[in-house]
């Protein structure tokens, strides 16, 4: 589709280099928790791109796992971030020569993960070890509105904001056919709507945790539930492809029955499995 908005007042993007791959998004974990068959948020952008770093990284592969080169956090809560010093720990033995896996996230982001996890009693320093001169993990703050250019396939992600109970983003994967947006973790956000304005959006990833009748939950938590989510996505248009993820274990067919009786006609929502392939543009 075209720009379905005004044009943003968006950052300088790098100028795109040839990409000689189609991008492909892995969905490793797509719930908002954990129970058998459900697994937290991670997708796997091309092969070395992990974007948030959920329970579902544990599905990959030792192989898969050291392809990973760079991790983009959307925010500091656990179900997005635990998957990060587990990789460390698997790959660390294994990676010598290929430099760190760089991990990218609002520096407040960072800060909870250095005070908070890398901090040699819940887990040990990563970003010191095994060498302090050549550690498995280093850490690299990114800022909303900013664009990155990562992977083997020097892929353009832009950051975009998100509305959470702790500092968070989203992101957008920049293709030439279109891009695909990760909203990660977020209430109702007229930030978002307003980053997605220049945008040529494609397929959107969006969040929605809670159940009508868990409502207050998903307020104080900044979390959808599907009156919320219907009123986002009333500014959404038709022909772009909206695909749910972090909704809680069991809520599932409650969430789109309610999401159903609320959406305008020709509005469809598909839930994202843990497995599917994405194309992205
Ligand atoms: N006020 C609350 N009442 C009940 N559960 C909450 C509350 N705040 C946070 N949570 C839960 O804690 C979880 C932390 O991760 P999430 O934000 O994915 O989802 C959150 C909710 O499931």
């Amino acid at each position: 589709m075209s720009n379905f908005l005004a044009q943003p007042a968006a950052p300088v993007v790098p100028a795109a280099l040839p990409e000689t791959r189609p991008a492909t998004v892995r969905v490793l974990g797509c719930s908002g928790s954990i129970a058998r068959d459900c697994r937290t948020t991670a997708f796997l952008l091309d092969d070395d791109v992990l974007i948030d770093a959920g329970t579902g990284v544990g599905d990959l592969s030792l192989d898969e796992l050291l392809r990973v080169d760079h991790v983009l956090l959307s925010h500091s809560h656990l179900d997005h971030v635990l998957g990060v010093p587990l990789l460390a720990d698997s790959v660390l033995r294994r990676r010598q020569g290929r430099g760190p896996i760089q991990v990218h996230a609002l520096p407040q982001t960072l800060a909870v993960l250095r005070q908070h996890l890398f901090n040699d009693l819940l887990w040990p320093d990563f970003t010191r070890l095994p060498q302090p001169a050549q550690p498995v993990l280093s850490l690299h703050e990114l800022a909303v509105g900013q664009t990155l250019e990562l992977g083997a396939q020097r892929r353009r992600i832009r950051v975009l904001p998100a509305r959470h109970t702790v500092p968070a983003v989203g992101y957008a994967v920049l293709g030439t056919g279109g891009d695909f947006v990760y909203t990660g973790d977020t209430g109702p956000n007229p930030a978002l709507w307003e980053a997605l304005r220049g945008l040529n959006l494609r397929q959107l990833v969006i969040e929605i945790a809670f159940s009508e009748g868990d409502r207050a939950i998903a307020t104080d938590s900044l979390h959808h539930c599907p009156s919320t989510l219907a009123a986002e996505l009333a500014q959404v248009p038709g022909e772009v492809e909206v695909l749910l993820t972090h909704v809680k274990p069991g809520e599932m067919p409650t969430v789109l029955a309610e999401l159903a009786a609320r959406l305008g006609p020709g509005r469809a929502v598909t839930a994202l499995r843990a497995g599917q392939r994405l194309n992205l543009g």
